[in-house]
């Protein structure tokens, strides 16, 4: 059974503009998408700004709801589960941000931004979600008293490690990630990149991983959907479509992007 699974998914924002047509245009953000997450592995969505990757992400974290089309994650109708409540929803599957300190509250130290997940979960009292808190902080290489302090304390690349701790506290199957080390600097993103390698493998996750770096995609994912203009034009192995990509777009797209070790696939260095 695939994490997720999508069939013709498309959606369509009312109220666009454009220079040409003016205002009040449909925008086709996502058109006719049919894709499967499969279970334990990396899929990365690549594509250029405005091809529809955030949208198709929202989408599947229930964030936007679809126009038209199928969505199935963890075998079950995507709104079906969403009704089930935030319980059976999040322990299926959670997502993290590109901004990791706008999205933790300012306001809350970093406990209580853990606590409502760890709520969530049956037979979790007090002293329970406060040793799975430490434990998650060491999952994510951050040090006990992290939990005392408030996100401003933290630099990017640590406030996306509390992100995905966060995320991990509700024990899902599947994360959504989107550019979830666009906003860090390189030698941070290559340590993020490993650590949310090791995470998957441990806890056997499956990540949707939404990118617009091919040389962050060449270094996490097993495979690659390439999107433009709201379409899938192409989904392929990582190691084929970095070596032989088929569609001119994803042509285009790899010899005008900076890699790391052309060709073939490569790892980040450092960390
Ligand atoms: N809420 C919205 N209302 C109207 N149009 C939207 C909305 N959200 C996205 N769009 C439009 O849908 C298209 C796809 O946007 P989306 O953000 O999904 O692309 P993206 O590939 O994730 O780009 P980026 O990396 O820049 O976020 C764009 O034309 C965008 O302007």
């Amino acid at each position: 059974m695939d994490a997720i699974s999508v069939t013709n998914l498309t959606k369509t924002f009312a109220g666009g503009w454009s220079l040409f047509r003016g205002r009040g245009h449909e925008v086709r953000a996502v058109r006719d998408v049919t894709l499967a997450l499969r279970p334990g592995e990396t899929l990365a969505v690549v594509g250029e700004s405005g091809s529809g990757k955030s949208t198709l992400a929202r989408m599947m974290v229930g964030l936007e709801k679809p126009t038209s089309g199928d969505m199935r994650i963890a075998g079950k109708d995507a709104a079906a589960l969403r009704a089930e409540g935030p319980r059976a929803f999040g322990r299926v599957i959670q997502y993290v941000f590109q901004d990791p300190v706008s999205s933790l509250n300012p306001r809350k130290t970093i406990d209580a931004i853990l606590d409502p997940p760890l709520r969530l979960l049956k037979g979790y009292d007090k002293v329970r979600r406060r040793a799975r808190m430490k434990e998650l902080m060491d999952a994510v290489q951050m040090p006990a008293n992290t939990l005392e302090r408030y996100p401003h304390e933290f630099s990017g690349g640590q406030a996306q490690r509390i992100a995905i701790a966060r995320a991990l506290a509700a024990e899902p199957r599947i994360i959504v990630l989107d550019e979830p080390v666009s906003a860090l600097d390189v030698s941070v993103q290559a340590q993020t990149l490993l650590l949310l390698e090791d995470l998957r493998a441990e806890f056997k996750m499956s990540y949707l991983f939404i990118s617009h770096d091919l040389a962050v995609v060449e270094s996490i994912s097993d495979r690659v959907a390439v999107m433009y203009s709201g379409e899938i034009v192409e989904t392929a192995s990582a190691e084929q479509l970095f070596r032989t990509p088929r569609h001119e777009y994803t042509k285009r797209l790899l010899s005008s992007a900076p890699r790391l070790k052309p060709p073939g696939r490569g790892r980040l260095e450092g960390g």
